[in-house]
């Protein structure tokens, strides 16, 4: 018989963890099921770093689709916005990464758009020491807690998970408990195609489905090489990111005993050749530099990290084009891609305001990623892109 559907599922996207390659996969899975995405109405993510949530979700496909099938999109997390925004049988998954690499990543990409980050480069200048090694040298003295754009500078993970990520807090068994009890499932990319398969596992997918490739890598040489002392200080620095990791892996394990090791790694064993089988279908070269990729498959760069990406084999059928295009398609391009073929959109959340939001005209869709965002500080609570130069910067709408 048919496949049973998809279930209803919102993924939590978390900065530099891996979750770009989780996303992707989403999207795809979405299309070929006719989903509805409740997606950011204006861009790539909801209202980051702020968090109205409610007056950013748009959406597309199954017109007059009663609910949200699938979210996505980065936010930072508000449980109780996310409950209201999708229906109640919604499976919450999200994905965290080793904290070390985690904080490195998120400090190379980002390091001209996070003002501790920017200001630690700058006296790295004219100490001509690395960036990251000033930083950490006294992060103390570069971090403005109450400045949300340096929401990332420390605990990146916590941050987007919502909680209160600047320091040890009375709160914060509750606030663990409580993430326990709203997400299913909790990936770790170390063990990532174990992950997936328990993902697979809770959404109803097989290995074909779950195949994918790495998006959003850095070049090697974009990737700093820690010694123990900086590994030491990261961890120090970032010790509630570490106490949470910690945390959802061995609850990782827990559901992977459960699940079943031998079985576990017998499936894994099993995505590997499916995502084998589809990069020998697709792709012709990987670790590709920004300037070999033609736009489409262009991942975003930023000032201080090169990010690779996929040129694809030269004769592909359409179908197999279609796919592959897809399989390798960076974040900003999907979404703007499912923005300006969605027309019309429809007017899905009615705000308690009263008022409605979330009707496009096509007109403006097309012009989303072209010309500057609008500045709307406004009536509903929208901040697009508050103070959030790297937001900015990601949509490569700047400068
Ligand atoms: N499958 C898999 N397994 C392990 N690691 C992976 C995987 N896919 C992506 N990555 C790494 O994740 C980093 C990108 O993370 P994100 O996509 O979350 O970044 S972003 O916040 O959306 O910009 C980026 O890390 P760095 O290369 O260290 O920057 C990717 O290499």
């Amino acid at each position: 018989g048919a496949p049973p559907p998809l279930r209803t599922c919102a993924f939590l996207k978390i900065h530099k963890t891996g979750s770009s390659t989780v996303q992707n996969l989403l999207f795809r899975l979405g299309e070929k099921e006719k989903a509805a995405f409740a997606f950011p109405y204006y861009t790539y993510q909801f209202a980051y770093p702020e968090r109205p949530l409610l007056p950013q979700v748009a959406q597309r496909q199954r017109r007059g689709a009663a609910q949200f099938d699938i979210l996505c999109s980065h936010m930072r997390l508000d449980l109780a916005q996310l409950r209201q925004v999708m229906p109640q049988n919604t499976v919450f998954f999200t994905l965290l990464r080793d904290p070390v690499r985690t904080f490195e990543s998120v400090f190379s990409y980002f390091t001209a758009t996070v003002p501790a980050f920017a200001q630690a480069k700058a006296a790295a200048a004219v100490a001509r020491k690395s960036a990251l090694s000033v930083f950490l040298e006294s992060p103390e003295s570069f971090w403005d807690p109450g400045e949300i754009r340096n929401g990332l500078a420390k605990n990146p993970m916590c941050f987007d998970l919502g909680l209160n990520s600047q320091g040890w807090n009375a709160s914060w068994p509750e606030d663990l408990a409580q993430l326990e009890d709203a997400f299913q499932l909790v990936m770790i990319a170390e063990h990532f195609d174990e992950s997936l398969v328990l993902l697979g596992a809770l959404l109803g997918l097989d290995h074909e489905d779950l195949a994918y490739v790495r998006l959003n890598a850095r070049s090697a040489g974009s990737v700093a090489t820690l010694d123990e002392g900086t590994v030491g200080r990261l961890r120090s620095w970032n010790a509630l990111d570490v106490l949470l990791y910690d945390f959802f892996l061995q609850l990782f394990w827990e559901k992977a005993e459960l699940y079943g090791l031998d079985r576990l790694e017998r499936d894994a064993a099993l995505l590997r050749e499916a995502a084998e089988r589809l990069r020998q279908t697709c792709v012709a070269r990987r670790g590709v530099p920004p300037g070999d990729l033609e736009d489409l498959l262009r991942p975003w760069q930023t000032d201080t990290a090169t990010v690779v990406g996929y040129e694809l084999r030269a004769n592909l059928s359409q179908q197999q084009q279609g796919r592959c295009v897809r399989l390798t398609l960076p974040e900003l391009q999907y979404h703007k891609n499912k923005l300006v073929h969605a027309a019309p959109l429809l007017p899905l959340i009615q705000l308690d305001l009263g008022v409605k939001v979330g009707l496009g005209v096509r007109g403006r869709l097309d012009s989303l990623f072209t010309r500057p965002p609008p500045v709307d500080k406004g009536e509903h609570g929208i901040h697009l892109h508050r103070g959030g130069e790297h937001l900015r910067g990601k949509d490569g709408r700047g400068t």
